[in-house]
């Protein structure tokens, strides 16, 4: 059943229940989809708890066919309960649906990597070399993962890229979500992300024709659940490199980008609300990591060029020359 369908389900329903009289029930039927629309021909009150003693207000209406296969008593004070569970059972089963459908985000905008056989985690880490790469918004990480790319053959990939990239796709059945989500600097449901990320992965060694790739993963995991859902469908990190900014710095930077990044979020309003996404939900991600000695933090105030010497001082410190 379709949204619309589930929602004139439920505003049938209830009119039903505010206006209990023969003209409103067939006036909210006719809301209803063809397939779900029913034609009563007689209706008794039902809401009454001695039902065939109460006077028919509308006995009148007899003129009306019995819609009942039950066989009419020919007792115009005989109620007939069922129009009432008709409309109830089709408001009730679209809602039920509705939500069943919002919790479970169908995962995969792709359909192709996230089928069901493929195996768990997606790819191996002997094969392939996964780096989250956090820090708050406006803290430099897409900077540095271009510089990154350049001296390391990584693979770049910004979930917010991804994001806006499913955003402006034609046809996208997220694209309003992830547009909300983005502009009050809120985390987009994980299934989405994920999913966008794997196939990503997959294409990019799919390209290469190596099965050995590395991956910067920029600007995730910002929250714990994406975290556990990413290692555990698609591959487990080796490390997070995290670029530590203070809030002022960051909101200069990206009220400059601002002037020509064309970005809805980067505007006062949604970046106070990013910082606290980010001191909020995605701290917790760092700090859940470094507990694991796999965080490497740089201190992205400095400059880019002294930025990029430290983060890459400490990289080739932890992984080797030739990780
Ligand atoms: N170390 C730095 N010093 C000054 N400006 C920087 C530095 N790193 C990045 N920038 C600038 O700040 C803005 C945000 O950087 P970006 O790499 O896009 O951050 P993030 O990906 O963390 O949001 C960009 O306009 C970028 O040119
Ligand atoms: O895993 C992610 C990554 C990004 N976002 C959304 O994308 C926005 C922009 O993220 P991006 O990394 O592009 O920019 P940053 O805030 O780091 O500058 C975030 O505020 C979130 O709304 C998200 O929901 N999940």
């Amino acid at each position: 059943m379709s949204i619309a369908a589930a929602a004139v389900g439920r505003q049938a329903w209830r009119k039903l229940a505010r206006n209990n009289s023969t003209a409103a029930i067939r006036r909210t039927i006719s809301l209803l989809p063809k397939s779900q629309q029913f034609r009563p021909t007689s209706f008794v009150p039902a809401f009454t708890a001695n039902a065939s003693k109460a006077a028919p207000r509308f006995s009148q209406s007899q003129q009306y066919r019995s819609y009942s296969s039950g066989g009419s008593s020919g007792d115009g004070t005989k109620v007939k309960f069922w129009p009432f569970v008709l409309v109830l059972a089709a408001g009730t089963g679209g809602w039920v649906l509705l939500i069943n459908r919002q919790k479970n985000m169908p995962p995969n905008p792709k359909q192709t990597a996230s089928s069901s056989a493929k195996p768990t985690p997606a790819f191996s880490p002997s094969e392939v070399t996964v780096l989250f790469v956090l820090g708050g918004p406006g803290a430099g990480k897409g900077t540095q993962c271009a510089n990154l790319v350049n001296d390391f053959s990584f693979h770049h990939l910004s979930a917010g890229d991804l994001l806006r990239a499913e955003q402006d796709r034609p046809g996208s059945q997220y694209g309003q979500l992830i547009q909300d989500c983005i502009k009050n600097g809120a985390i987009v449901p994980m299934e989405v992300t994920v999913a966008l990320l794997e196939n990503a992965m997959a294409d990019a060694i799919a390209k290469s024709g190596s099965k050995k790739a590395r991956f910067l993963i920029d600007g995730f995991p910002r929250k714990m659940d994406q975290a556990f859902q990413f290692e555990k469908v698609v591959c487990p990190a080796k490390l997070v490199l995290f670029f530590d900014c203070p809030e002022q710095v960051m909101e200069g930077r990206l009220l400059e980008r601002g002037k020509t990044s064309g970005r809805a979020d980067d505007n006062a309003e949604s970046i106070r609300k990013r910082f606290r996404t980010f001191v909020e939900t995605s701290m917790p991600v760092v700090e859940y990591y470094d507990k694991e000695g796999k965080v490497i933090k740089v201190d992205a105030t400095p400059g880019p060029k002294e930025v990029y010497e430290d983060v890459k001082r400490k990289l080739v410190g932890k992984l080797g020359e030739n990780f």
